[in-house]
């Protein structure tokens, strides 16, 4: 089947030409899609890739019934709903560093154009008018910018103001007094930066805590005379309050490249002279846009292919090197979870994963989400998938511990897990064995030596003479080959396990005839 890919905005073709070019990809550019129409066809696409304008609000994700993966060609995925996203098990990736330096430009654009009023000048001069007086504009050198936010882009505009002979300071949560000093800027609390800056540029994502960052109370902090630049997101500036900043004259001009809502036209903030637009052009450079167009769409590719994916939004990032390590664990772990819910009668409450050995040297929180999916698919279904895992478990009320040491447990490695429920709790250990790839070696207390692979029949029974010859013309009777065979037992004639590999799926009536044979007490097949 084709793998089907929806683009909603204008993206770059140096993007769309590497994903026409796969066999087997269909894409469709539909940028006049409105909310309805999208809602109505979404279901039909396998990859949605949107810039910013693009609303993928939970209404969209719900009925996307074979999404599996949303690009985002830029660096804002304030206009994609995350949580349903996981949720939905749908993989989010944008394109983080592609427009980094256009948007620091146009920055500094905008501040350039606000300190000389270049944009009105311009604009009196369109209207036949000559006016030298009214448009006297200041110097920026010595004078203060505020960075608030100092990420890839802010860190860029600190670089290029400094350029310009301004001092500048910044708050960020991230920043620290010796990053600062080596980058040559002043570190400052939001409230340093509110009080001290001549003009201050906003670079946060939009987030719950950024929503109106700039609100009455940080505008009363202000310098009179103080100058705001916005080239990050709309909502970050509360924009009433910007409003009566500025008609009160304690703000003597803003640079907007957004707004809370997009697009805008006949906003009161355009009605006033002290106020500078454009409508969100911070990333609309050819270069940037072909950045950001061939980074999303070789991560889509890399999805297609069951590759890494450079820049997950709602997964842990993975860098190739450490995958192609941990890619065998992978493996291992998620048989492990199928095999161990096939031994539980009851709902899991709690999974306890434990990581000894040379594993422990890696970031196992990938490893333990395929685990955890293990052991939700058999009664979750394939809509269970590393993405979601963790909500779906959370949602389930199953707690998930887990715990490491680097102390070898009798193997190089070990990965064991334990799933506890309301009146029993079973566990199972596997490992890689060098050259021989993933066994399984431990069923509760019991010592096996298993391929975790194939059709499996795990009998606990009393270690008693005749067990075995019963239990094998049981199976001989209904055809079934016994492939391999593994006995462990507590002490003679104590408690006993027996693990068979066969050569086909065993029904559920061979199943009851060999729980009604004498001194066998519990029985399971298991597909994996
Ligand atoms: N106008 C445009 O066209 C355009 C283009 C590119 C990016 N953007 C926007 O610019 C923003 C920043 O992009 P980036 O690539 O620099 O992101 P980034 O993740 O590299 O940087 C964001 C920084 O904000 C900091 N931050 C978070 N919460 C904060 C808070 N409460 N106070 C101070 N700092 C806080 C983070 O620690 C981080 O360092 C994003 O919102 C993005 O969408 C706009
Ligand atoms: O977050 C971003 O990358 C910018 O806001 C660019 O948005 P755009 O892709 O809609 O130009």
């Amino acid at each position: 089947m084709a793998f089907r890919i929806l683009i909603t905005e204008s993206i770059s073709n140096e993007g769309i030409q590497r994903l026409q070019e796969t066999p087997n990809v269909i894409v469709e550019l539909r940028s006049n899609l409105d909310f309805k129409d999208l809602t109505a066809i979404i279901h039909q696409f396998d990859a949605l890739i949107v810039r910013s304008q693009t609303q993928v609000t939970r209404e969209i994700i719900e009925p996307a019934t074979n999404l599996k993966i949303i690009g985002r060609a830029g660096v804002g995925v304030d206009n994609i709903d995350l949580d349903a996203a996981t949720e939905n098990g749908i993989l989010v990736v944008n394109a983080p560093n592609g427009n980094t330096n256009s948007a620091a430009e146009h920055t500094m654009a905008m501040l350039m154009a606000l300190s000389r009023n270049i944009p009105q000048a311009y604009h009196a001069l369109k209207q036949n008018k000559w006016d030298r007086k009214q448009y006297i504009g200041v110097e920026l050198k010595d004078k203060t910018l505020g960075i608030i936010g100092l990420g890839r882009i802010g860190a860029e505009v600190a670089y290029r103001a400094r350029g310009q002979r301004m001092n500048v300071i910044a708050y960020d949560p991230f920043l620290t007094k010796e990053k600062a000093s080596k980058m040559g800027i002043e570190y400052g609390s939001i409230q340093a930066v509110l009080q001290s800056a001549d003009f201050i540029t906003v670079h946060t994502p939009l987030l719950k805590e950024t929503k109106h960052l700039l609100n009455r109370d940080a505008f009363e902090r202000m310098k009179p005379g103080v100058q705001i630049i916005n080239c990050a997101r709309g909502g970050i500036i509360d924009e009433d309050a910007l409003y009566e900043a500025i008609i009160s004259k304690k703000v003597v001009g803003a640079a907007l490249d957004v707004l809370e809502e997009e697009p805008f036209l006949q906003h009161k903030l355009l009605e006033l002279p002290e106020v500078i637009a454009t409508p969100h052009l911070g990333a609309s450079t050819i270069e940037a846009q072909e950045n950001v167009a061939v980074d999303v769409c070789q991560d889509i590719l890399r999805y297609i292919h069951g590759g890494v994916v450079r820049n997950p939004v709602n997964l842990p990032s993975l860098d190739k090197e450490f995958y192609r390590k941990i890619e065998p664990y992978f493996h291992l772990g998620e048989k492990l979870g199928e095999f161990l819910i096939y031994l539980a009668d009851e709902s899991p409450e709690e999974i306890t994963i434990s990581y000894a050995g040379d594993i422990t040297s890696y970031e196992l929180s990938p490893l333990s989400r395929k685990i955890i999916k293990g052991i939700l698919k058999r009664h979750l279904g394939t809509h269970v998938n590393e993405i979601n895992a963790l909500y779906l478990a959370n949602r389930k009320d199953i707690q998930i511990h887990e715990s490491k040491t680097s102390t070898k447990k009798g193997f190089s490695n070990l990965i064991t897990v334990e799933l506890k429920t309301k009146s029993t709790k079973r566990n199972v250990s596997g490992t890689l064995l060098n050259g021989l790839g993933a066994r399984i070696v431990k069923i509760d207390h019991f010592s096996v030596d298993v391929t975790p692979k194939g059709h499996i029949i795990v009998i606990h029974h009393t270690d008693q003479p005749g067990v075995i010859g019963k239990m094998g013309s049981l199976l001989a009777n209904h055809d079934i080959n016994i492939a391999t065979m593994q006995v462990d037992r507590s002490d003679i004639g104590g408690d006993a396990i027996m693990m068979l590999k066969v050569d086909k799926h065993v029904e559920e009536v061979v199943l009851n005839k060999l729980m009604m044979l004498e001194d066998i007490h519990y029985v399971r097949a298991i597909d994996l």
